[in-house]
């Protein structure tokens, strides 16, 4: 378990962390996600010890580590940029921890391998960084923060610099290498699909502060608060509440079924359709609300866009069950 209580960090008269409390339990995959400037790193780094915080305390593992140096901490720490030793082969980069420790040389090679083969780097061994791509060298970093066997591990925006594609490999590979090792792990990231994908619990950040904490599904159907939901996906403003666009039904008329009425509902909304635009499956259509003129999309199935045989410029009812009355902030 990692504890941090009452954490503060000014820049000057900038709050970079605002009393920030936040437990992560020991084995969990915990995602700080917050929009660039909210503190991520700041309290990444406090963890880490690469910052010093002006109030508060850090413990790890129920040990109290606020004055302890980072090399102390026992953590692991991978950025988005990787300093790799350019002179040294890939075994060697990984070995590095363990040489500096002094652990025997027929211990080393073993744990090298190991975790080459866990990182899929199995047959790299003898290349040198430059020789590796920009995703490979990132699983490089991992198994070199994960050689000395650290309590925690750390990554900030550990795959920021790579493409999508890239990306999106190698986040199904950090939930995988999670699961195969277990170790406590705090990911930074301002993606919020990046997020909702690996991590088992998520906090979300804004202003040096935390918004909300829980399980990704927890905060997907559960938002806190207005800004909790608008950053986990997209949201629009129907008749004053924040709704998501599966959320939004359609319908030939504008009679709303009893059951639907619920109290966090939008009530109905006729609108006029703008365009439709088939995305495999699903099928996205853009409305505009006839009374604001305001624009909002929805995303049905493709077997209800056919009941309805939706074309633009076609009068259709709109109406959501669920969403968050804008306004309606609980800040926790
Ligand atoms: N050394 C510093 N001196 C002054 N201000 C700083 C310093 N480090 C960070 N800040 C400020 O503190 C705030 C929080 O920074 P931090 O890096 O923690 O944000 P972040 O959420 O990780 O953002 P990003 O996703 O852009 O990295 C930012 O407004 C930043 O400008």
């Amino acid at each position: 378990m990692i504890t941090v209580t009452g954490a503060r960090k000014n820049y000057g008269d900038f709050a970079a962390l605002d009393d920030v409390d936040i437990e992560i339990p020991s084995g969990s995959l915990t995602a700080l996600l917050g929009p660039s400037g909210s503190g991520k790193s700041t309290l990444l780094r406090s963890i880490a010890g690469l910052e010093t915080l002006d109030h508060g305390t850090v413990r790890i593992a129920g040990k109290d580590v606020t004055d302890v140096t980072p090399q102390k901490r026992d953590i692991g720490f991978v950025f988005q940029h990787y300093a790799a030793f350019k002179h040294m082969t890939v075994r060697e980069n990984v070995a590095f921890g363990l040489k500096i420790r002094k652990r025997p040389k027929a211990e080393i090679t073993k744990r090298v391998d190991d975790l080459l083969e866990i990182v899929g780097l199995g047959g790299f061994q003898n290349r040198y960084p430059a020789q590796l791509s920009g995703g490979q060298r990132q699983r490089m970093a991992l198994a070199r923060a994960l050689a000395v066997d650290p309590q925690v591990l750390l990554l900030d925006e550990p795959f920021g610099a790579l493409d999508a594609k890239v990306r999106a490999d190698l986040r199904t590979w950090l939930r995988r290498l999670h699961d195969e090792v277990h170790v406590t792990t705090v990911l930074v990231t301002h993606d919020q699909e990046e997020a909702l994908d690996v991590a088992d619990r998520i906090a979300v950040m804004n202003a040096g502060r935390i918004e909300q904490i829980g399980a990704p599904d927890e905060l997907y159907d559960r938002p806190a608060n207005t800004f909790v939901m608008s950053f986990l996906g997209t949201v629009s403003k129907l008749n004053g509440v924040l709704v998501r666009p599966h959320d939004i039904r359609l319908a030939r008329q504008p009679e709303l079924p009893a059951a639907e009425q619920g109290e966090a509902g939008t009530g109905v909304i006729r609108s006029t359709v703008e365009r439709v635009v088939r995305l495999g499956f699903e099928v996205r259509v853009e409305l505009r609300n006839d009374a604001t003129g305001e624009l909002f999309t929805t995303q049905i199935t493709r077997g209800e866009a056919q009941d309805l045989g939706l074309v633009a410029g076609d009068t259709v009812y709109a109406h959501a069950p669920i969403g968050v009355r804008d306004g309606a902030d609980t800040p926790a």
